[in-house]
């Protein structure tokens, strides 16, 4: 049985504050600080160039990617850190284009926006007819067949909350001969996934929500180990090439995934980011599941017999991520009055009012006081303050 309670103490969290945005950024890890100090002050500071070999800088993408692959079911030297979600989208959807002759894309209009825009602008860049196709969430299934080359999709939707049956779109996908790209933003370290048992053929995420890596921690990316030699990187930068240091000037792709690899990794967060990691140690992904989903039913429990807000995230916990959602037409001002008493989620255009449930480091009595200060909010109209209206920049 994981400890919650013992996950719990490894993270600051600031008095007063009911966390509920882990979907968006984690909280600091307590040991995060002393870990990046001595990262600076004994490999940096002391070792300078040195710490590449010494201290083993240029293994730590590789080295994460196997941390995070044991979360995400990934088979041990097929996942790789660095760079960010968005170029990491980019690699995985072009090497998944590169794969099939078929030039359309099919996405839904639950994806975040920065895949479809990435979508967009390769497809510019190729220039060669592609189509980006984007549907329903509920549409994707049906919408499958034999035009269609890459299917593209983020399992959680970043919304509502909404999880796409990864396993069964997956073999549909397959069965028509559709290469298949998988955000797991929403998914690592929210759910149990299984990149390999799924068959998924490329699979990328970010690890600054609930991998609590920290605001800018690099993303990973997964190739299915039967493409891994054959997928074409598309940003052939020289620490993707087979012998870096060969200095080539002709493009070599390196072995299996580590040819995803870019540029010089970002060591300084690669330290946050693997105390970060230490949390998971002893974390059984099933209890995590279950302890997710009692949080997010109390917690939908508690506000719909507080107020008659609109549950916009699917009913059945089964369905859904690690997120609750409600709509209400003045959301942002609402969320930022809720912000204002302490209680912390995040407002997604145009109505929704967006709550993550992350068990490493929250408890059910946060959640029901949580409810209770929304409902307070909602029946004593405060949110309805100016101030409460005014748009800040990042929401
Ligand atoms: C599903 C999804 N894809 C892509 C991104 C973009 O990630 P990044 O800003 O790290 O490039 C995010 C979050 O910002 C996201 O939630
Ligand atoms: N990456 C973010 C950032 O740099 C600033 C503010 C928010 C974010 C996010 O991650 C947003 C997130 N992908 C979402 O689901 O809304």
């Amino acid at each position: 049985m994981t400890d919650f309670a013992a996950t719990r103490c490894l993270f600051h969290l600031p008095e007063g504050m009911i966390y509920l945005d882990g979907n968006s950024l984690g909280p600091l890890p307590k040991s995060a600080a002393e870990r990046v100090a001595a990262m600076m002050r004994d490999e940096w500071g002391e070792m300078l160039i040195g710490g590449w070999n010494r201290a083993g800088w240029m293994a730590q993408p590789m080295a994460l990617g196997d941390r995070i692959g044991a979360l995400i079911g990934a088979e041990p030297g097929h996942v790789t850190v660095g760079d960010t979600l968005s170029i990491k989208v980019y690699q995985a959807l072009a090497a998944a284009l590169a794969m099939t002759d078929r030039k359309v894309i099919l996405s839904d209009n639950g994806n975040f926006p920065s895949d479809l825009y990435i979508a967009e602008g390769l497809i510019g860049t190729l220039g060669r007819g592609h189509e980006l196709r984007v549907v329903e969430p509920e549409a994707v299934e049906d919408t499958l067949d034999e035009s269609i080359g890459v299917l593209m999709l983020t399992e959680v939707d970043y919304r509502t909350g909404r999880l796409h049956d990864m396993k069964g779109l997956t073999e549909k996908a397959h069965a028509l001969g559709i290469v298949t790209v998988w955000d797991l933003a929403h998914s690592a370290g929210a759910l149990s996934v299984d990149v390999s048992g799924t068959r998924a053929d490329f699979a990328v995420g970010c690890t600054y929500k609930y991998l609590n890596g920290g605001p800018g921690a690099p993303a990973f990316i997964y190739v299915a180990p039967r493409h891994a030699e054959t997928a074409r990187p598309a940003l052939c930068g020289w620490l993707g090439h087979e012998a870096p240091f060969a200095f080539d000037p002709d493009y070599r792709p390196g072995a299996g995934v580590e040819r995803m690899r870019v540029g010089t990794p970002p060591i300084l967060q690669f330290a946050a980011l693997n105390a970060a990691l230490d949390a998971w140690d002893g974390v059984d992904m099933a209890d995590l599941r279950a302890a997710s989903q009692r949080l997010s039913e109390r917690f939908i429990a508690e506000v719909e017999a507080r107020t008659d807000l609109v549950l916009a995230s699917p009913r059945d916990p089964a369905r859904r991520g690690s997120q609750v959602s409600f709509r209400h037409p003045d959301g942002y001002a609402v969320m930022q009055a809720l912000i204002a008493r302490g209680v912390i989620g995040d407002f997604r255009a145009p109505d929704i009012l967006r709550f993550g449930f992350t068990p490493l480091y929250l408890g059910e009595e946060e959640v029901v006081e949580a409810a209770a200060i929304l409902s307070e909010i909602l029946t004593t109209g405060t949110w309805d303050r100016a101030e409460f209206h005014q748009r800040q920049a990042v929401t």
